[in-house]
Parts: C-alpha cells; structure tokens; sequence
C-alpha cells in the first residue's frame, strides 16, 4: 500500500478524502505511526486542524511530560504494542478523529480511542483507508469508516 502515495493526485486527494468520511468536523487529527501518522498529517492539513501523532514503544522515559498509553490486544500479527502520547496534546474539549491505512483486528484503532478517551475527548471514529475488519461488529461500535473494503483490492 506504500506506493499508493508515490502517485501525485492521489497523494493529493487522500486526506480530503479521509476526512470527509464523517460529518462531525474534529479539532484534532490522531494517526498512529507509522502510516496513520503520515495519513494523519495530510488529513488534518486538508481539514486545517492540528495533528498528533500516536507513538509506539515510547513513553515518559523520553521526558518529563505525563503521557498516556494503552497497550493493544493481539493486532495483526498478535502483538501486544503500546500506543501514547504526551497527555497535554489533547483537551478535553477536543473532537478526535483517528486516521490510519488500514485495520485488521481493530486493535489499533481501539487502543486509540482508549487513548482518547483517557484525555476525557470526545471520540469521533477512525477513518482509514482500506477496512479489513476481521471482527465486522466493530465498524459499528468503533465506529469506523473507510474510502476502500478490502474485498475490493
Ligand atoms: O487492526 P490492527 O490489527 O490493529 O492492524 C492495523 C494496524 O497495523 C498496521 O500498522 P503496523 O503495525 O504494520 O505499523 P506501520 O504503519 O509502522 O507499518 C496498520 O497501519 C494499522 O495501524
């Protein structure tokens, strides 16, 4: 899927795309690296808010900040990642939209709202851009929306 974005117009229609996927506007974008977090930035830029960026095996040992961090159930290929940020990053107040390439498991997506909700932020959903939902009751209860089913690659 990387060499999606070595296309131009793609490059260029993507995080528009993305970021109409819902009709709540965020005031923040969240991507987890490494690929939601380069999805992320072009869709926060075309939505023109701020964007963070939702690290992995990475925490307080770094800084001084509070962060915080949730580990994953089994993704993908069954690890277990801790995802965090710096805790000041997200208010309260915030509208979050999380934006990756694609979901599997959902776990990602999941830890993600645990992260959001741990900052007491509103969660909007994920938008990603293929849905391969292995659990399908999750599009739904995440929610999450995507520009492509994996059933159409
Ligand atoms: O639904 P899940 O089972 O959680 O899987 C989806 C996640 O896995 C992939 O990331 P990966 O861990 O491969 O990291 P990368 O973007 O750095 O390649 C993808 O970019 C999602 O973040």
């Amino acid at each position: 899927m990387t060499g999606w974005w070595r296309d131009a117009e793609l490059l260029r229609e993507v995080g528009p795309a993305l970021g109409a996927l819902y009709d709540v506007t965020p005031t923040v974008v969240i991507g987890p690296v490494s690929r939601g977090a380069m999805l992320g930035a072009l869709t926060a830029a075309a939505l023109g808010v701020g964007f963070v960026e939702v690290r992995k095996d990475c925490g307080p040992a770094t800084d001084s900040d509070r962060w915080v961090l949730r580990t994953t159930g089994p993704d993908y290929r069954d690890r277990h990642v801790v995802f965090g940020f710096r805790r000041g990053l997200l208010k309260s107040s915030d509208r979050v939209l999380m934006v990756d390439d694609w979901a599997d498991t959902g776990a990602t997506a999941l830890a993600a709202r645990a992260l959001v909700e741990d900052c007491g932020a509103h969660w909007i959903g994920a938008a990603c851009v293929v849905d391969g939902l292995t659990d399908t009751r999750l599009r739904h209860d995440l929610p999450l929306r995507a520009l492509l089913n994996i059933r159409q690659l």
